[in-house]
């Protein structure tokens, strides 16, 4: 294997992957509990005396354990590692960071809690046995990566044995993918669902499950052809049967893949890497549907198929490629629902609903708040989008209100929604559209990459993240630098600068050092620099080189600041770069936490904002947030609410919203406001005059050493994560690092300086 987790495309490499699970704490979850433990009071009440209270209630009457505990919004991710994606049976712990990662996805896509349980078993009765008696612990159970044909023994009888749902994903979740992308596949083809002939490669837990539920819609038995690794199974077949592939024996005198897909209309492919071959794809009809789906890396790339074929409908499982047919679509989103409802089980009913409202929203008009979340561009139902990205922001609503609608009206649910509108306004607050943002921040800069120039190239955080950023297409790295000091720390740190998309220039040898003087000059002249002082500046500091490269238009951006503080690393780029006409030069930072972003204004330059200051900065900060896809709600913050104090802080704070009102902005603000009530709904609604329409969403300091301070501690203390500060309204787009920042910040930083740069 080569130093990249994929041949085709190169996203992350091998160590980006394992730093990425080692960096701070091991693993990808933490628990953290969700009561004050800071008392003698909060240990009585969550511990004992108090705890005993609970208990007395849920032995009276179990339905309490939902009201009580974390049972009705928890699921456990169980697998012994027999089918970890595809790479096979490498045993229970090997799955557990796949059995994490799909933990994170539950809370990020849907928030659902979630823990991982990898039981170290191959045998059938061990594994249902140690399953089963785990059900008071968690409102549903999902199990992962079990080959077949346990799994199906497996999921079977712990369905009969207990009285939540019990849900197989790569069987299930994955059918259902399948089943949405087909629907819609076969719709864009003219296909009819009773006569199109499909051929799955494989026969384990996802094949046997796609085929299932897609008989189940409709779709014709003798149409399909299932095949393994010994060629088709085909009825009489003997070797390497079962009961499930025999139930799907074809009566058929085709016996290999090869002679299975001459023709055929559609694949599926739930096997293993390259089991497609160029030949293979060549002999299918015209407008074929190729559904490559093993995990990593697909039967067939779609590099490939284009290669031979321009008629081809393609998905795979991969999030970068058009058309991700991944269970992750599904899983988050059929246990919110199913949750919300209390359900027994997860029966076809539900999931056919999943299906029909994944296949529908591929469909629908892509509304303008959903369009950030798709690559800066509307997509259009077609054959590169036959089915929503997983950071769609609409999933999230309509695929848990079709599955808790189906479980009431098939007789599972064990709780009734009579508002369903409400339902959905409820799951749409769930939603964190920082994920959506930043993904979107990601596609776009893919799709218009940009020449980014790394000042401090010779660290090799820098350049590490350099490299990333040209291995996940975001454009051109300039590594800034003595081209024989960055060459020999690369060789230490084992780092390969030979690749397309790194440039490495010297500022001392460059032929453009003299434009970049003249440029530098011309805008200095007046302001006390002599010739020979923009020369110094130019030659001996990277910063002044950088900027002024972009300046010039050398670069589209810039990244700095691994090696100096923030704010030489500011006044070292305003000396090159002007504010942008109509602008104010600003820090704003994203504290995310607890599901919700918040934007922080300013948290880099103005030390003492006077009210005009403060105006500007409320007027930036909404710019951004709404750039960034948010409504802006800002708040004036300091320490009193709505004129309690006197002092001169608040009065300033106060003279600010007098500016605004006088500016008739186009974005809600208020003040001055304290930061609790701010971000409290019940707090804020002491205060029923307030002029805010929710909660806010930015909050505009009275001062960077408040901003400073809020944030860090929320960062050290709170569990946040803070992203920038991101240096906003300079003429030409410039980031700068926190001092020693880690090559996944710089990369972040040089993407966000990309997106700034415009299309
Ligand atoms: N995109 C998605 O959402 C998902 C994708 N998958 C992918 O599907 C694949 C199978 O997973 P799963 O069903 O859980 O695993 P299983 O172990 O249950 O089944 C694997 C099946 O693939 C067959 N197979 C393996 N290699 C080949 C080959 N070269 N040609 C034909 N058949 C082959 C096996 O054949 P035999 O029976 O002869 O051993 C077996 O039937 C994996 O690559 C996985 O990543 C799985 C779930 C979700
Ligand atoms: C996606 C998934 O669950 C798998 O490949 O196994
Ligand atoms: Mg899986």
């Amino acid at each position: 294997m080569n130093d990249k987790t994929a041949s085709t495309r190169t996203s992350v490499t091998e160590q980006e992957a394992l730093d990425f699970h080692s960096d701070g704490r091991p693993g990808k979850l933490e628990i953290t509990p969700t009561k004050p433990m800071a008392t003698q009071r909060d240990l009585s009440l969550a511990y004992s005396p108090g705890v005993a209270v609970p208990v007395l209630a849920i032995a009276a009457d179990p339905a309490k354990a939902y009201d009580y505990t974390t049972r009705g919004n928890m699921v456990a991710v169980i697998s012994n590692g027999t089918a970890i994606l595809g790479l096979g049976n490498l045993g229970a712990l090997a799955s557990k960071p796949v059995m994490e990662g799909k933990s994170v996805l539950f809370k990020r896509f849907a928030d659902v809690d979630s823990i991982d349980l990898e039981v170290d078993t191959e045998n059938v009765d061990e594994f249902i046995n140690c399953v089963r008696y785990l059900g008071p612990s968690f409102g549903g159970i999902n199990l992962e990566d079990i080959k077949a044909p346990e799994c199906f023994i497996i999921e079977s009888r712990l369905r009969e044995l207990m009285d939540i749902p019990v849900f197989h994903d790569d069987q299930h979740g994955t059918a259902i993918i399948a089943a949405a992308g087909l629907i819609n596949a076969l719709k864009l083809t003219g296909r009819d669902l009773k006569t199109t002939k499909l051929v799955c490669n494989g026969a384990g837990a996802a094949a046997i499950a796609c085929i299932e539920l897609i008989k189940a819609m409709g779709f014709a038995p003798e149409n399909i052809i299932l095949c393994d690794t010994k060629g088709v199974i085909y009825q009489g077949r003997t070797e390497g049967m079962n009961q499930w592939k025999s139930a799907h024996a074809a009566k058929t005198d085709r016996r290999s893949l090869e002679e299975a897909m001459n023709g055929a209309d559609v694949v599926f492919g739930l096997s293993q890497k390259g089991a497609f071959t160029e030949e293979m794809i060549r002999s299918m009809a015209p407008k074929p549907i190729i559904f490559a789906m093993a995990n990593p890396d697909p039967e067939i790339t779609p590099e490939e198929v284009a290669r031979i074929r321009d008629d081809a409908i393609m998905a795979t499982g991969r999030s970068d490629y058009p058309n991700q047919v991944n269970n992750v679509l599904g899983f988050p989103y059929i246990f919110r629902g199913a949750l919300d409802v209390r359900a027994r089980q997860i029966n076809d009913a539900m999931k056919i609903a999943a299906a029909q409202a994944l296949a529908n929203l591929a469909r629908e008009a892509v509304p303008d708040d959903v369009a950030a979340a798709y690559q800066g561009v509307r997509p259009r139902f077609g054959a590169q989008y036959i089915i929503p990205v997983p950071f769609d922001p609409r999933l999230i609503s309509a695929i848990p209100m079709a599955v808790a609608q189906a479980a009431m009206e098939s007789g599972v649910a064990r709780r009734e929604i009579t508002d369903i509108a409400a339902y959905g306004r409820e799951l749409a607050a769930r939603r964190d559209p920082i994920a959506a943002t930043t993904q979107s921040i990601y596609d776009r800069v893919r799709r218009f990459p940009k020449r980014v120039v790394f000042a401090e190239a010779e660290e090799e955080q820098v350049m590490r993240a350099a490299i990333s950023f040209c291995n996940q297409e975001l454009g051109t790295a300039i590594l800034l630098g003595r081209d024989d000091v960055i060459r020999a720390t690369a060789e230490k740190a084992g780092i390969d600068l030979d690749q397309p998309g790194i440039e490495i220039v010297n500022a001392r040898i460059s032929k453009r050092t003299e434009a970049y003087t003249d440029h530098l000059y011309a805008k200095l002249q007046r302001q006390g620099y002599l010739l020979r002082d923009v020369q110094r500046l130019i030659n001996n500091d990277r910063n002044h080189f950088a900027a002024t490269m972009v300046a010039v238009g050398d670069a589209d951006a810039m990244v700095t600041g691994t090696t100096r503080n923030y704010a030489s690393a500011l006044a070292d780029v305003r000396r090159c770069i002007a504010t942008k006409p109509g602008h104010r030069v600003i820090g704003v930072s994203l504290v995310v936490a607890r599901g919700r972003t918040i934007f922080v204004a300013d948290t880099a330059v103005h030390d003492q904002p006077n009210a005009e200051d403060l105006a500007d900065i409320a007027t930036e900060a909404a710019r951004v947030a709404r750039r960034m896809g948010y409504e802006p709600r800002v708040a004036m913050l300091a320490y009193s609410n709505f004129g309690q104090s006197v002092g001169e802080r608040s009065e300033r704070v106060r003279e600010a919203i007098k500016i605004l009102d006088s500016r008739r902005v186009d974005f809600e603000y208020d003040g001055e406001i304290a930061a609790d009530v701010a971000l409290n709904a019940t707090r804020m609604e002491q205060y029923p005059f307030c002029r805010l329409s929710g909660t806010a969403n930015v909050l505009v300091m009275p001062a960077i050493h408040s901003a400073s301070i809020a944030t860090r501690m929320l960062q050290e203390l709170g569990g946040s994560t803070l992203i920038g500060p991101l240096l906003v309204g300079l003429d030409k787009s410039v980031q700068i690092t926190q001092m020693g920042a880690k090559d996944s910040e710089i990369v972040n930083m040089a993407a966000i300086a990309a997106y700034n740069a415009g299309s």
